[in-house]
């Protein structure tokens, strides 16, 4: 299969390095990746016979200009043009993430599942404003929109709740969806760092948010909620019409006295469906023991699905990180080469 990648930072050049590593296994199981381009918001590499991702792996250790790069870099980025001429089969999609507009990914997204391009993406602002409406347009094209990583990276919710909680109905969403903002709580308590600092390398391991407003005031988590409410419960529930709260007023002294109590501080995002109405918000709570969410430290995950006939499901790990986003987009594609329909 032939891919086209918009976005190469954090997870972008983790999931190159990805595809290196991994490529005795994706060649043994009958899977060929050739990647035709590679953009960044100014620049880029094309080569229609596939680019040489060990030498560009190499080049981009030293420097960040692709335009610079001897073998097909250039500097004018025209996306049309380039889907037109490169014939891929899926576009992975890894810009940074605006919950306000989608953009710039949504109009990539659009124009490549109108040439009937399947989309594969980490990018939850396009995936929040307009689930619909892509996923409509790409049942139109006959192709799909994975969009796996948007709700956890490695964490298997998506999956999770359309796979293997199939034909029952979803009642509750619990999770604890964002890595950033869970470090950070256990830096503070661990280390005894102040907020700040430990927001700080969060940011230097790039599990931040390129804006990271969106992690600590907890748009991220409310982003992934409704992104598996709408799917999961099949809503239309909007960003605007949910309370949302974030950690930055958190201190360390609030977090010792709970420990004192027994008890640890997560935000959690939670959505309760009832035939008569849906409530659906994030606050930073103060857990039990016994809750299931408890034990989810540092930068793991995870989510406690109710549903009516399969009961309760929870699902604990997928730790945030370049890494695991970049092995969740390649899930994804494996998934696809499986011919395996997830959004359905
Ligand atoms: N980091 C993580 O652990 C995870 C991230 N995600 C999601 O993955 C996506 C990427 O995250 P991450 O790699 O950390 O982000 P980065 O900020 O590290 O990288 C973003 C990349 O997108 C490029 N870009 C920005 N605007 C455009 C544009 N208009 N056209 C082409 N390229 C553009 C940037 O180019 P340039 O450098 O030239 O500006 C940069 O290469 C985000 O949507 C994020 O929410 C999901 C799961 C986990
Ligand atoms: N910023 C996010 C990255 C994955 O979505 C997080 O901290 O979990």
């Amino acid at each position: 299969m032939d891919l086209g990648i918009i976005g190469y930072g954090g997870v972008g050049k983790a999931f190159l390095k990805l595809l290196i590593e991994k490529e005795q296994y994706l060649i043994s199981k009958g899977i060929t990746l050739k990647i035709i381009f590679i953009l960044k918001s100014n620049c880029g590499v094309y080569n229609p016979e596939g680019i040489d991702l060990k030498d560009l792996a190499e080049f981009s250790e030293e420097k960040s200009d692709l335009a610079s790069y001897p073998v097909g870099g250039f500097d004018r980025v025209n996306l049309d043009h380039l889907l037109d001429n490169s014939d891929i089969d899926i576009l992975v999609e890894l810009t940074p993430t605006n919950i306000h507009t989608g953009e710039p990914a949504l109009t990539h997204m659009k124009i490549a599942l109108a040439k009937g391009i399947h989309v594969v993406t980490a990018n939850k602002g396009p995936i929040l404003l307009a689930y619909h409406e892509l996923t409509e347009l790409a049942e139109e094209k006959g192709v799909q929109l994975c969009i796996g990583c948007t709700t956890g990276g490695a964490l298997p919710t998506i999956n999770g709740g359309l796979i293997d909680l199939a034909g029952a109905t979803i009642t509750s969403i619990e999770g604890l969806l964002n890595g950033t903002t869970n470090f950070i709580l256990k830096e503070m308590e661990e280390k005894e760092l102040s907020y700040e600092e430990a927001l700080k390398i969060a940011q230097r391991q790039g599990i931040a948010e390129t804006d990271p407003s969106l992690d600590v005031d907890g748009w991220d988590t409310a982003t992934k909620l409704l992104i598996l409410t709408n799917v999961l419960m099949k809503t239309d529930e909007k960003l605007e019409d949910i309370k949302v709260e974030g950690i930055s007023q958190i201190t360390l002294e609030d977090i010792k006295k709970a420990n004192i109590e027994g008890k640890k501080y997560k935000l959690i995002g939670k959505t309760v469906k009832t035939e008569e109405k849906i409530e659906i918000g994030v606050k930073l709570e103060k857990l039990d023991k016994n809750h299931p969410l408890y034990n989810v430290d540092g930068k793991n995950k995870g989510v406690k699905y109710t549903s009516d006939s399969l009961g309760d499901l929870t699902i604990i790990g997928g730790a945030s990180g370049v890494i695991p986003a970049a092995a969740s987009i390649l899930r994804d594609i494996i998934i696809l080469h499986r011919g395996y329909k997830i959004l359905t």
